[in-house]
């Protein structure tokens, strides 16, 4: 790795004791997101899931030597301001940022904690107005702050627009109001000085919101610092933020943080927004041209395409040439065959990161410890495998129609299994081909992933996947090929994984 290939980002925020907040935050999310962070300390916390017992803040001339060692080092690329706490550290952290010219500032005008607990003296918001914002290439209160910074009450979202002038005028060149729930949706209110745009995404009911703001506005300094445009990278950052609040989970007793290493867990990497933030990562830290996405591809195992091979060695071969996801669709072994198979493929995919599904038999997959089950229409309900498996797993679920995808999301699907998208003769009872308008329908309204099944080509993937599939199930078009791995290059060279 050499010294250019990682980008670096600063966080000058508080010390979050609890671990879901401020500095320990802005650090999770910058190594999720790919970059290196470094830190300057501006405020130390006494803090847990519960509350905040105790702030003391940190000398403002500590403050600008901390800054001063980390930009006559290392050439930062983007920096966020969280916690600032008083007025003095306010003018130390607003002179350090034009003394070292520093790009893509993004403020996030820390007030108060979500447990109400006072972050910044009242007596230093006038140098939040009169020194951040002028400093601020961006800055991303949530409507209570943003209200603290116009002066007046936010009560209806005419308000936020008034209220986003009113910061801009400030000297912050981007305003991005945080947080807007409507409905079901979540929004963000961004403005440049031109132009509103709503930043969409789903209302995510948690309890465990801790440190919500902190780690979008470090996702934000992280995208600005791969070099992505404003817009782009304040979309990214909100959905990292929503994926985390889906996996968030509390530590402790009281309310916990957003999750910031959702990206990387196995039960959610078939997650599609997972799969999308994931390849918006990948693509920007191999500087690939353009983001792509990071499509699932999908490996089916299983007799009699794979008879006489070695089930695990297979595996372990397509998943070093970069399959996600493994499949074992087993209909000749009897269930102490399927175990031991399943037992050895289970090793291959945990050694190696892929994700292990047994197809059928969720019993089968409870005893190799596999990652999920997937289910045809006539196999045991969702509710019943999810029941066997425990927490934490998947359950796929074969619909070949938009009626059956509806049910199998109300059933509580993890993933689509939808075919057959093409003529096959790889299953004898398969529906009739359904067509890639049919994955067009259901990729617009399904909440999880879809991944396209039956007649799948390295020729049609890309055309599957563009029209909205997370990834594709392949059997035949690699196992009855003259050179399977031949064919396991072309899958991955045409997704571009
Ligand atoms: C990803 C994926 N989608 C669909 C299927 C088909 O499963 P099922 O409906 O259980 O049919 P059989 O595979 O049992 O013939 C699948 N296996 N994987
Ligand atoms: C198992 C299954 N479910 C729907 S189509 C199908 C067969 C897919 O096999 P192939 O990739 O060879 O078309
Ligand atoms: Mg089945």
């Amino acid at each position: 790795m050499t010294p250019d290939e990682v980008h670096k980002v600063l966080t000058i925020a508080g010390s979050d004791s609890g671990g879901g907040a401020g500095i320990q935050a802005d650090l999770k999310t910058f190594a999720a997101l790919g970059v290196y962070g470094t830190s300057v300390i501006t405020a130390v916390t006494a803090q847990n899931t519960l509350g905040v017992q105790g702030v003391g803040g940190i000398d403002p001339a500590l403050v600008e030597q901390q800054m001063d060692s980390v930009f006559l080092d290392i050439k930062v690329e983007a920096a966020k301001t969280g916690m600032l706490y008083d007025e003095g550290i306010i003018r130390a952290v607003a002179r350090k940022l034009g003394e070292h010219r520093v790009r893509n500032v993004v403020v996030d005008p820390v007030m108060v904690s979500t447990t109400g607990h006072r972050l910044l003296l009242p007596e230093a918001e006038r140098a939040m107005r009169e020194l951040m914002m002028p400093a601020a290439d961006f800055v991303t209160p949530n409507p209570d702050e943003a209200s603290v910074l116009w002066g007046a009450s936010i009560r209806k979202e005419a308000d936020l627009h008034q209220a986003a002038r009113a910061i801009r005028d400030m000297g912050a060149r981007f305003v991005i109001i945080t947080g807007v729930k409507r409905g079901e949706r979540c929004l963000d209110l961004a403005f440049d000085g031109r132009e509103f745009r709503e930043l969409e995404g789903p209302y995510i009911p948690t309890p465990n919101t801790h440190g919500t703001g902190c780690t979008y506005s470090a996702a934000l300094a992280s995208f600005l610092a791969y070099g992505m445009e404003p817009w782009e990278a304040a979309q990214a950052a909100k959905d990292f933020v929503t994926t985390g609040l889906r996996y968030s989970y509390s530590p402790g007793k009281g309310s916990g943080p957003v999750n910031h290493s959702a990206l990387y867990y196995p039960g959610t990497v078939a997650d599609r927004a997972v799969a999308r933030l994931r390849s918006l990562v990948f693509a920007n830290w191999r500087k690939r041209p353009e983001p792509g996405r990071e499509p699932v591809l999908n490996l089916i195992i299983g007799s009699p395409w794979c008879s006489g091979q070695d089930y695990a060695e297979l595996a372990e071969k397509a998943i070093r040439m970069g399959t996600r996801v493994i499949q074992l669709r087993e209909k000749e072994k009897d269930s102490r065959e399927m175990i031991e198979v399943g037992l050895r493929v289970a090793r291959s995919c945990r050694e190696h990161g892929a994700i292990f599904i047994v197809n059928d038999r969720a019993d089968v997959a409870v005893a190799v410890g596999a990652d999920g089950v997937h289910l045809g229409q006539t196999d045991i309900p969702p509710e019943v495998a999810r029941a066997m498996m425990g927490p934490g797993k998947i359950v796929g679920v074969s619909v070949s129609t938009v009626e059956e995808a509806r049910a199998a999301i109300a059933a509580g699907a993890d993933y689509l299994g939808l075919g057959p998208v093409f003529a096959t003769a790889s299953k004898q009872d398969a529906a009739p081909p359904c067509g890639l308008e049919t994955v067009r329908q259901v990729a617009s309204f399904s909440p999880v992933p879809v991944i396209a099944i039956g007649g799948i080509t390295p020729e049609n993937a890309r055309e599957v996947l563009n029209a909205g599939a997370a990834g594709v199930a392949v059997i035949s078009a690699v196992w009855d090929s003259p050179d399977p791995w031949d064919q396991m290059r072309r899958f991955i060279e045409m997704m571009r994984i």
